[in-house]
């Protein structure tokens, strides 16, 4: 259904000397979506997670520079494309719950999204889903509270049909019912043909409903994992910065990574990870390496096995 191929995004800006300098904030990033399959996109805040969403739909801001494919049902995803099929067969549900439309009310913004069905009951079926009262359909944004503008930004997406969709940490804010709900939803959509492309700071709640989880790290995909391949002392995980994040989960053995991902603006040669990576040698300092397949899932590490 989706994929990114040699995707990078660099943004011009001018310095203190107004002189224009570049940043490349999204390295060289692949991945695929298939129809039927949850995806989640996990990594550290300033990994690039948003920024690719947005590039899948088209709405990096006018600095932005793009660059690589994105293919949609096996086709180019241009602009053109992009603009046609945002809101109707691509769908978003923001990071943030300012995409809310202020001056209208967010029955209206639910049953507006809906293309196929009977607006006013899907609007309600959801409602009833997330315990919102019926008035609150008549209620505008700024009336909310954020766990329920995180509700209404869900079900704006979850009831368009979209055959993608891009959920940009949807959870922030839902208390545990609100989350089993969503993710639960995310599974249905699933299960009846869509791709869906989960992105979370939260392992956990990803593996419990996602089908492969891809790992970005500084604006790259480290590794592209099965779920269950998370388990154990993560023997199966490929990239040491996977097994690093499975270690640090409370009931693993919590032991945190010291150190921090580089800035954009303060990348080292090389691999991205390697100035914090225990296996690092002299050569991993001498270009990105590149991603191969390692027991059915992707790696970018030298010493992979
Ligand atoms: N319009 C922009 N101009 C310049 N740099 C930008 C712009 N938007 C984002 N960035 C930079 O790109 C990097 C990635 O941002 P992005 O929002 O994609 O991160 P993220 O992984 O979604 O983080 P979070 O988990 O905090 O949401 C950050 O370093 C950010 O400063
Ligand atoms: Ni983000």
């Amino acid at each position: 259904m989706l994929e990114v191929s040699k995707l990078s995004i660099r943004f011009k800006r001018f310095d203190r000397r107004l002189r224009s300098v570049q940043t490349e904030i999204i390295h060289n990033l692949q991945l695929s979506i298939a129809s039927g399959e949850i995806l989640a996109v996990v990594g550290s805040s300033g990994s690039g997670k948003s920024l690719l969403a947005h590039a899948i739909l088209g709405i990096l801001p006018g600095n932005a520079e793009v660059a690589g494919d994105i293919y949609f049902k096996g086709e180019a995803l241009t602009p053109d494309r992009q603009r046609q099929l945002r809101g109707q067969e691509m769908a978003l549900i923001p990071q943030s719950v300012q995409y809310l439309d202020p001056l209208m009310r967010v029955g209206e913004q639910v049953r507006q999204s809906v293309r196929q069905g009977d607006p006013a009951e899907l609007q309600r079926k959801a409602f009833y889903k997330y315990n919102l009262a019926g008035m609150v359909a008549k209620w505008f944004p700024f009336q909310l509270s954020g766990g329920m503008a995180r509700k209404i930004l869900i079900s704006t997406a979850t009831v368009s049909g979209a055959r993608l969709l891009i959920a940009d940490e949807p959870t922030p804010g839902l208390d545990g019912s609100a989350m089993t709900e969503t993710l639960s939803r995310f599974r249905q959509l699933a299960e009846e043909g869509c791709a869906v492309m989960l992105i979370t700071h939260d392992i956990e709640a990803a593996l419990t409903v996602a089908d492969r989880i891809a790992v970005l790290y500084a604006g790259t995909v480290v590794e592209i994992a099965l779920r269950s391949d998370f388990t154990g002392a993560g023997a199966l995980l490929r990239h040491p910065y996977t097994k690093a994040l499975w270690q640090a989960l409370p009931g693993q053995q919590f032991a945190a990574l010291p150190g921090s991902q580089p800035l954009p603006d303060n990348l080292p040669r090389g691999c991205l990870f390697a100035p914090r990576c225990s296996l690092a040698t002299s050569e991993c300092a001498e270009a990105l390496p590149e991603i191969r397949t390692v027991r059915n899932g992707e790696v970018r590490c030298l010493h992979a096995t």
